[in-house]
């Protein structure tokens, strides 16, 4: 199988380096495409065996699956320039993109892959919805490449928002939580921040290990941790009385930005 991938920004190099290093495709069957051609050169540095399309077309006619990595508002422009036939499969991995909208505008077959940075180290998720016209030479090829660096899982359309906000937008979210926590602590107890950030970097690390090895639920952690009596639970209400409404806050804004860009992409 070709693959082709047009965009290498964060997530068409990441997807460029997690298809390599997993060893799920070979670099001389992937061809990438960049706006800003010194992009795509970059990666072609890094893995000399890649081949840069000299356009979008190119590219389309070369590819068996083609990947869409650029934002929602230049999909518009990246399918005018395509054309596809019914043998090959294009993949959108925006969640404003859907199936449906996708096969309006192409003859080809259609699938939505939201990946996550998390794929980049062989983890987490990525978020499939198939098309009507998918085959399943096509969807066993997809699902069986992205679990050499992921865990793929089928979501609903009606999902996709917060499914995303969870696997896509989720290191971002926790991360700025997280260096909040950093934060504080150095505020508070006089830490260093540099101190600080290793101890909760080995933290999360085994924190993520535990649920790894299915050791505790979540609801298992805070009962283990919460000694009777002790400081977690003075923490946690502390918490609980300051966090107010704010994943909620968090969920409406993405999913307002979503109902808008859906409004805004004309393919
Ligand atoms: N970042 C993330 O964690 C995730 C992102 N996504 C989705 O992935 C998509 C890309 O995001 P991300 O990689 O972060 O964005 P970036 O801005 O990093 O990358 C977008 C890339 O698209 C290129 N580009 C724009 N227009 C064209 C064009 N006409 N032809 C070829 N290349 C073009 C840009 O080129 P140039 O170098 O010229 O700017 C840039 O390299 C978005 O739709 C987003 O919703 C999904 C899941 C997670
Ligand atoms: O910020 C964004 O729009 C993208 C979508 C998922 C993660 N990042």
């Amino acid at each position: 199988m070709k693959y082709g991938i047009i965009g290498t920004g964060n997530m068409g190099s990441m997807l460029t380096h997690a298809f390599i290093s997993s060893g799920a495709v070979r670099a001389n069957n992937i061809a990438i495409y960049n706006r800003t051609p010194a992009k795509a050169q970059e990666l072609k540095n890094e893995f000399s065996e890649l081949a840069i399309a000299p356009s979008i077309k190119e590219l389309g006619n070369t590819s068996d699956i083609i990947f869409i990595c650029v934002k929602p508002h230049h999909y518009e422009a990246v399918i005018e320039d395509l054309t596809l036939s019914s043998s090959q499969c294009l993949v959108s991995i925006t969640s404003p993109v859907s199936v449906a909208d996708l096969e309006k505008a192409v003859s080809s077959q259609v699938v939505r892959i939201v990946p996550s940075i998390t794929n980049r180290a062989h983890a987490g998720v990525s978020l499939f919805t198939f098309g009507d016209n998918i085959t399943e030479a096509f969807k066993k090829e997809l699902l069986s490449t992205f679990e050499f660096f992921s865990k793929p899982v089928e979501i609903e359309e009606e999902h996709i928002r917060v499914a995303s906000d969870i696997v896509s937008c989720g290191p971002a979210f926790l991360g700025f939580l997280i260096e909040n926590m950093i934060d504080s602590a150095h505020k508070i107890g006089g830490i260093s921040e540099d101190k600080a950030t290793v101890l909760m970097e080995e933290m999360i690390i085994g924190l993520a290990a535990l649920l790894d090895k299915k050791i505790y639920s979540f609801p298992e952690l805070i009962k283990k941790v919460t000694v009777k009596g002790g400081v977690t639970g003075e923490g946690l209400v502390a918490l609980e009385e300051n966090i107010d409404d704010a994943f909620l806050a968090m969920y409406q804004a993405t999913h307002y930005k979503h109902y808008r860009d859906k409004l805004s992409i004309k393919l």
